[in-house]
């Protein structure tokens, strides 16, 4: 049985650098190399980046991507990496974008793969499954490939395909075992959702089990906009059983020989192949780069984290990666002494840094003592920046030139505190950091332009009760490290307050968060309607008012700052409702 190292190639592009890609991938093949790697392999639109959403309709830049693919096979050869197969994502068209005047049929942008080798581009393959649903749109850019490209490497075939061609039954892993290939590569860009990791095993096993093949799946990490991606790459025999798999949240070589069966004579590619497909084949190389003498590569298997630790790595790696990608110094964000700008806060120090954190307490005549104290005792125990703006002279100065009262009056001090950190932001360059909950979102319990100012929200998808779990569980890792616990434990102990008005507690307007969350869970990530929540047990009286705010809500949550997706349905482009709507559910 021939042996293939392979290189699974788990890295951070940035989505629009181009040169900064290549480069990544020049040292990463290097790496590759000095492992004696055989194949390596990138994620899918590595030269890109993914999503790359509407430069592809840009004529320059899909030009950018192909001229750079034909750059870098000469770079690697260059650099002596010729030998050495490289699969690598990137944009291609051969025609013009759909959404074109002068669009072809069948013929556009395609989200492709390349095979580099000795300088040149040895084959291609055009993505066949576009996926079209939650976050993704892909028929509006793509056009779909009908070809499964097999290449010939070392003396075994090798099936090319990307991210959801392995998410569908019957598409190009079925033609793969037509075919009769001994492996298939995959390469993705998968973004990050709670417990996606549990359903991609499986998945792998299944397409393994359809190609009667050995499967190498390998994902990007990093942070791109509301997406997270996190690795998580691996290797699955055609049996199921699971040979390598990478960490998740960073970037990660993941070496390991795998045995595969010699290729068989080629296979006619005339008659009905699944999905309509037909293969193509190209005889790469019989001669591989030799692999170092001495021990196998055995990639190892990284164990599942805890959900809590799970979710905390991928708001740390979403933050980290929009701050630095966007060439922000630090962050700043205003600390009530409460939960959520607790979490925030030690969020934002794990992603940056304590020297790249400012917290600011901005007390009014409503702020308790322990708002400030629990606002100190956080910037300690991290060790983050701390200043003290008070802004009542300010809400006064308003009050003494307009007439307010009531809930505009609460408003005012939410809307005073977003515009000081909007100062901070213009006068010192800091990225303003807004700390809405899912919970808060959901129901549109913050002021607009008010606490929901800022650039980014670390934990805009994260329901309320989760907020709380993640400290616990936050507090409880660092003690079991010997650290210093950095949330204080009154802020996971207090009620929850917004501090607007004497005495004021969210549970004065909502429902308790244990009632609320489970409702909102259903109505929004599990889109049941009024009766579906009854029927789940729910007080239909809650259920009416829960339902209103939602539904009301929605014009606040379109103006709301972006913020890491941790789960299947995030506000945004999961979930797209009209603003203006009169369909309602509840009674
Ligand atoms: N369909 C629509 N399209 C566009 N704009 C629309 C709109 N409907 C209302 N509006 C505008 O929105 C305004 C109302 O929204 P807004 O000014 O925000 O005010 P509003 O939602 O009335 O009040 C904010 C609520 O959030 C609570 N809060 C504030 C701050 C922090 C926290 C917390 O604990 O985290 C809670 C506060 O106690 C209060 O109950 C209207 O005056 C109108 O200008
Ligand atoms: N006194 C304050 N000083 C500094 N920032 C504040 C203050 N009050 C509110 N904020 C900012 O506004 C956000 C909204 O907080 P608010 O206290 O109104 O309700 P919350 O959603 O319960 O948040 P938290 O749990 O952080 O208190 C806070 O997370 C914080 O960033
Ligand atoms: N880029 C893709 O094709 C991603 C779609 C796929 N279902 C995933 O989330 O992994």
């Amino acid at each position: 049985m021939p042996t293939l190292r392979l290189a699974l190639c788990q890295v951070d592009p940035t989505v629009g650098d181009i040169a900064g890609n290549a480069d990544l991938v020049r040292r990463w093949t290097r790496k590759a190399a000095d492992a004696g790697a055989q194949l390596a392999l990138f994620p899918e639109l590595m030269l890109t980046g993914y999503p790359v959403e509407d430069l592809v309709f840009r004529r320059s830049f899909v030009a950018a991507s192909k001229a750079a693919l034909q750059r870098l096979a000469d770079d690697l050869a260059a650099d002596g990496l010729g030998e050495l197969p490289v699969l690598v994502g990137y944009l291609d068209a051969d025609g013009p974008p759909q959404v074109s005047a002068d669009a072809e049929p069948g013929k556009g942008a395609r989200n492709a793969a390349a095979l580099l080798h000795r300088g040149s581009v040895v084959a291609a393959y055009f993505k066949h499954h576009l996926p079209n649903y939650g976050v993704f749109d892909e028929d509006r850019y793509f056009v779909s490939g009908n070809t499964l490209t097999v290449v010939r490497i070392g003396g075994v075939d090798v099936a090319l395909t990307i991210c959801e061609d392995l998410w569908q039954a019957g598409g190009p892993f079925a033609v793969a075992r037509q075919a009769g290939v001994g492996l298939v590569l995959n390469i993705n860009g998968s973004p990050y959702e709670l417990n996606k990791d549990d359903i991609r095993l499986p998945l792998v096993r299944r397409r393994a089990a359809e190609a009667g093949a050995t499967v190498a799946y390998v994902n990007m990490v990093g942070g791109q906009d509301e997406l997270v991606f996190d690795g998580d790459s691996m290797i699955v025999s055609a049996d199921g059983a699971l040979l390598a798999r990478a960490p998740q949240f960073v970037e990660h070589l993941l070496v390991h020989d795998v045995e595969l069966p010699p290729a068989k004579e080629p296979v006619e590619s005339t008659g009905e192949l699944a999905d309509g497909m037909r293969v193509v084949r190209t005889k790469v190389s019989d001669t591989l780069p030799p692999v170092p003498t001495g021990e196998a590569a055995v990639g190892g298997i990284i164990e599942p984290v805890a959900d809590e630790a799970e979710v905390w790595q991928a708001l740390v790696l979403g933050l980290r990666d929009y701050v630095n990608k966007n060439r922000f110094p630090s962050v700043v964000l205003g600390l009530s002494g409460g939960i959520d700008s607790a979490v925030s806060a030690a969020i934002a120090v794990d992603a940056l840094g304590p020297d790249r954190v400012a917290g600011v307490s901005l007390p009014s005549q409503h702020s308790s003592e322990h708002s400030r104290a629990d606002a100190e005792d956080l910037a300690k125990r991290t060790g983050m920046d701390y200043r003290i703006e008070p802004i009542q002279p300010m809400v006064d100065a308003f009050l003494a030139n307009m007439s307010l009262s009531g809930v505009t009056v609460e408003n005012l001090q939410a809307r005073v505190r977003g515009v000081i950190l909007m100062a901070l932001s213009n006068q010192e360059g800091h990225l303003v950091l807004t700390t809405g909950n899912k919970s808060e979102l959901a129901v549109g319990y913050s002021t607009l332009y008010g606490d929901s100012v800022g650039g980014y929200n670390p934990v805009k998808d994260v329901w309320k009760t989760l907020i709380w779990r993640l400290a616990k569980w936050r507090n409880a890792d660092a003690e079991r490290r010997g650290e210093t616990p950095p949330i204080p434990e009154n802020s996971i102990g207090k009620p929850p307050s917004a501090e607007l008005s004497p005495g004021q507690l969210d549970s004065d307007t909502l429902p308790d968060y244990d009632v609320l969350d489970p409702i909102l869970i259903g109505y929004v990530d599990g889109d049941l309607g009024r009766d579906g929540l009854i029927a789940s047990g729910h007080d239909p009286e809650v259920v009416d008012k829960v339902l209103r705010m939602v539904d009301t809500a929605e014009y606040k949550r379109r103006q709301s700052a972006p913020g890491t997706k941790i789960s299947h349905k995030a506000f945004g482009r999961d979930r797209r409702l009209p603003i203006t709507n009169r369909w309602r559910e509840h009674g």
